[in-house]
């Protein structure tokens, strides 16, 4: 099942669930606007290469659309679709002031130079300008993006606008980003994952855990994790997946990935097949790379007892059911990846005030939504009798409905 379509599938059921009428339940799923942009730049050679780019504003009902720019080769319509419809449950499941969007160019970044994805990235907002802005739609780093790629959407949207720092969260804090927000989501995952497993009388420190993707999600849940104890048994990345059942020494672990751009070839682990971490041994499993990765194909085999979704979509519908007969306890993506929109919504929040936090304060801010968040998810799961998904879905969907009826459709 494509993204989209497992997408709209949980988001029906929650409908139905909350007994939504048929009208508004259209009115939600249906995206407030797709975008879809030729972006040409000349390549160092000369050469002129086109690209498609693509901006999906879904919902703005609960306030400016919000969501992430992923650069990567298999970025296609339903895709970004499917992702800025989960942001718009995000936002409301984190309960900040937002809606939801998500955009991407198909293009593979390791491929291309600085310069070049400089002028990719220019091309490309002089093509949105009009239609993102501080009150409209504010995009942010997501995989294959980072603080340099937003440096320069804020520089681009300026010339057009004047200067406007609040355009675009992830920005490198000299430019207004917030502290904290480069390892928001990683420790949104650790707030979540502690949530989840105090709640089954459980803790970090003992319990062993597998990441895939060793980028800026995954990279920072792994160093968060291991500084609380968790013992991480498996990691993977583009370049290849490692183990060691006696625990990864990830201080090492991340100083290697920074000298050698990727985790293979690690001294202190056993290298693997990298289509087998998600069937490696654990008790937390945590995905942080692509999306439905855990499906019909590979769920029967799954060991883990948890699955906290840092990445977006990473469990197709068909896998949800197989794990849940299996008693795997599954966190979804739009609370358990929510850390980072939410920092995001306070580093959007620093620079309209004209005021910087300190850290301290970024990370108890955020340790209080995360924890606020699953307390609310668990009492939608009480109410509906339903598990974490539909319970995640169901209140994320209730706050947009909400919201949307009291604004109304008088013309
Ligand atoms: N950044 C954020 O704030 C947020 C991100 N997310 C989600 O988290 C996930 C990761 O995003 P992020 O960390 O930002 O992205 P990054 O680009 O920083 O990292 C992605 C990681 O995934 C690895 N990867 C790519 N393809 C594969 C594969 N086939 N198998 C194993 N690993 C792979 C990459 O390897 P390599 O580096 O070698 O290419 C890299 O380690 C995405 O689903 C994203 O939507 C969700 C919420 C917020
Ligand atoms: O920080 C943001 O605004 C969005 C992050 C994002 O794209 C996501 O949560 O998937």
């Amino acid at each position: 099942m494509n993204a989209l379509a497992a997408t709209n599938r949980n988001f029906k059921l929650a409908s139905r669930l909350l007994g939504l009428d048929s009208k508004l339940e259209k009115s939600l799923l249906i995206p407030f606007r797709e975008i879809k942009v030729e972006c040409t730049i000349p390549k160092d050679d000369g050469t002129l290469q086109s690209y498609i780019g693509f901006r999906v504003q879904h919902d703005n009902a609960r306030g400016p659309m919000k969501g992430g720019i992923r650069y990567h080769p298999e970025v296609d319509p339903d895709e970004v679709n499917a992702l800025a419809q989960l942001m718009t449950w995000k936002t409301a499941v984190a309960n900040i002031p937002y809606g939801g969007a998500k955009g991407g160019i198909g293009c593979n970044p390791s491929e291309l130079s600085i310069s070049e994805l400089e002028r990719l990235t220019r091309v490309f907002t002089q093509k949105i300008h009009d239609l993102i802005g501080t009150h409209m739609d504010v995009p942010a780093p997501d995989m294959g993006t980072g603080p340099q790629t937003m440096a320069w959407i804020l520089d681009e949207y300026s010339k057009f606008h004047g200067y406007s720092p609040a355009v675009v969260t992830g920005k490198p804090i000299d430019l207004g980003g917030s502290l904290g927000r480069d390892a928001a989501t990683g420790r949104g995952v650790l707030f979540a994952t502690e949530a989840l497993l105090n709640e089954n009388g459980k803790s970090i420190s003992g319990q062993r855990f597998v990441i895939q993707g060793f980028g800026n999600v995954g990279s920072w849940a792994a160093q968060l994790i291991d500084e609380k104890g968790g013992k991480i048994v498996a990691v993977s990345d583009i370049t290849g997946a490692i183990k060691n059942k006696k625990g990864i020494d990830i201080p090492s672990l991340l100083k290697y990935t920074k000298e050698n751009k990727g985790v293979k070839g690690f001294h202190g682990a056993d290298s693997i097949d990298s289509n087998s971490i998600l069937l490696e041994d654990c008790d937390v499993l945590i995905p942080a790379a692509l999306g439905g990765v855990i499906n019909r194909e590979n769920a029967n085999e799954i060991k883990a007892k948890f699955i906290v979704e840092a990445a977006n979509h990473p469990t197709d519908p068909d896998a949800d059911e197989i794990l849940k007969k299996k008693g795997v306890v599954i966190l979804p993506d739009i609370y358990a990846n929510s850390g980072g929109v939410t920092v995001s919504y306070f580093e959007w929040v620093q620079n309209i005030q004209g005021f910087m936090w300190d850290e301290e304060k970024v990370n108890n801010e955020l340790k209080n939504y995360m924890t606020k968040g699953f307390k609310d998810v668990k009492d939608m799961c009480k109410t509906h009798e339903c598990d974490l998904r539909m319970g995640a879905f169901s209140l994320g969907v209730n706050r947009v409905a909400r919201a949307t009826v009291l604004r109304g459709w008088e013309a």
